[in-house]
Parts: structure tokens; sequence; C-alpha cells
């Protein structure tokens, strides 16, 4: 469980006729435990195609799936991790990785084992009884993704999550998230900004043209991966100063920067 299509799916913002058109002949088909990174240009649609998967936006063309359905409003089988954490101020981390699973019924004894087990899986122990703005943000994002990880969603969302951290916490979330995808592999839906941080994580790497915003080219990233074996390495920095690695970044920095030189035409 877990796919997720887009087919030629369009997007206008306001009147049919007048309206703004973000999206057009949006394709991309996401497989289980797949993880794909969105980059493109400010304002191409990457949190729009994002918006439509989560169920918080419709589509004017097209069609998005989630297993093999439409997607008509959000569900318990999708979450989103935001990048503003999006945390609940009022309650402790225990409560705020719990309130998703009080909503799916899940008795307390399930819950309290489910929550134990998010806390440990994301070093968070310790902080189980803290309020949010006890913790930094990296700490924070690390809630963020407990409390999404600990639904067992067939799919993940993820849009910027590290877009808010500094660069120290950024380098951190990004080697756990490797270790959470590889050890627990869900389907994830990521937008980023940075080519670096998309070629680090995906499995391949949608890029997007400016708007109305399409994909233009995918980039598989998995094979070159595990190829030259990025998982043998347990820093970010080592994976990144790989000939492979650099190569791969680099061309998508070309594709993004042709997107960006059309401005002037
Ligand atoms: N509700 C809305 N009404 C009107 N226009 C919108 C709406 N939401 C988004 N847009 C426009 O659609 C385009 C795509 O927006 P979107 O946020 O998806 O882009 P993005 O690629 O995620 O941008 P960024 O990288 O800057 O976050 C933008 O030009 C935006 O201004």
């Amino acid at each position: 469980m877990g796919s997720i299509r887009f087919e030629g799916v369009g997007k206008v913002f306001g009147n049919a006729r007048t309206g703004f058109k973000a999206l057009d002949d949006v394709s991309l088909a996401i497989g289980e435990k797949e993880f794909v990174a969105i980059v493109g240009p400010s304002g191409c649609g990457k949190t729009t195609c994002l918006r439509m998967v989560a169920g918080f936006e419709g589509v004017s063309a097209g069609k998005v799936l989630v297993n093999d359905r439409p997607v008509v409003r959000p569900g318990a089988d999708r979450a989103v991790v935001f990048q503003q954490f999006a945390l609940f101020p009022w309650k402790t981390v225990r409560q705020n990785i719990e309130f998703g699973l009080r909503n799916k019924r899940i008795g307390k004894d399930q819950r309290d084992h489910l929550v134990a087990g998010s806390l440990k899986l994301m070093s968070l122990e310790s902080h189980g009884d803290a309020y949010p703005h006890q913790l930094s943000g990296g700490m924070q994002q690390r809630v963020a993704i407990a409390r999404a990880y600990v639904l067992d969603p067939d799919v993940l969302l993820m849009d910027e999550p590290f877009g808010a951290l500094d660069a120290q916490t950024r380098v951190v979330m990004q080697e756990e998230l490797v270790r959470l995808a590889r050890v627990n592999p869900r389907t994830v839906l990521f937008i980023t900004h940075a080519v670096e941080e998309a070629v680090y994580l995906a499995d391949r790497v949608a890029i997007m043209s400016r708007r109305p915003g399409t994909i233009k080219e995918i980039i598989d990233v998995k094979t070159v991966r595990l190829a030259e074996r990025w998982d043998g390495h347990e820093r970010i920095e080592d994976v990144m100063d790989l000939e492979s690695f650099v190569h791969l970044r680099t061309r998508i920095w070309k594709s993004l920067r042709e997107e960006k030189a059309e401005i002037g035409h």
C-alpha cells in the first residue's frame, strides 16, 4: 500500500478562464515505499502538488490517485509534515504524538506502546513530558515526524520539513531521516528547495519547470546510490563528497538553471 499517481494534473486558481494557471499536465507515478523528492523554481507549484495528494486542494484537470483511488479529501492513509512544525503548544511531546492515535480510536495500552516506540525511534525518550516551546527547532521537527510516523500512514507528505532549521541541525535531521527511511521505508513525497537534500534523501528526484509547473525530468538516484554504496557512509558530508553524488547534483542544478534562465526571455 502507498502508491501515488498524478495523471495529467492541471490547476487553475480562480476562474477557469481568467484565473492563474499554476500547474499543467503534471504526470508522476510514485511506487510503494518509494521516496520521491520534488525540486523546482520558487512558485512552480510544488506545494500545490503535495496539497492535492493530502486532499487539501482539488484538481482542475486530470487525476491524483493514492492507492489507485482518486483523492477527494484528507484521510488517515496520508500524514503531512510541514515546514513550521505545527505542534499543539499546549500539549506535551507525548500528547502531541498520541493525538492522532486517539483520533484513530486506538486503545490506551496500544497507544502507550506505540508512543514509547516512536519516542525511542526519534531519540526523544527524555523529552516526552516537555512542551514544544521548551525544545529546539530540530527537536520540534523530530516530534512532528514522530507524530506522522506513529500513525503508520501509507503515504508521508513532507513540505520543506527542514527549511526552518539551522544548517547543522538540518544535517542531523537529514541523516536521521535517511536512517528512518531505510529501516522503516514508507512512500514519501518530499518537497525541497535544496538540491543536495533531494539527492541525499530520495530514490528519485522529480524536477519541475517554471510555471505553469510541470514535471520536466525525473532523475533516478537509487540505482546510483546502491551501485556506489552510499549507504556504507554514515556521514552526509562523506556521501556528498562522492563523485557519483556530485555528478547527480550538478546535473539537477543545470536543469534548474535552464528554468531560471527562461525568465529573461
Ligand atoms: N490559494 C491560492 N490562490 C491563488 N494562487 C495560489 C494559491 N496557492 C498557490 N498559488 C500560486 O500558485 C503558484 C504555485 O504555488 P506553490 O506554493 O505550489 O509553489 P511552490 O513551488 O511550492 O513555491 P515555493 O517553492 O516558493 O514554496 C504560485 O504562483 C502561488 O502564488
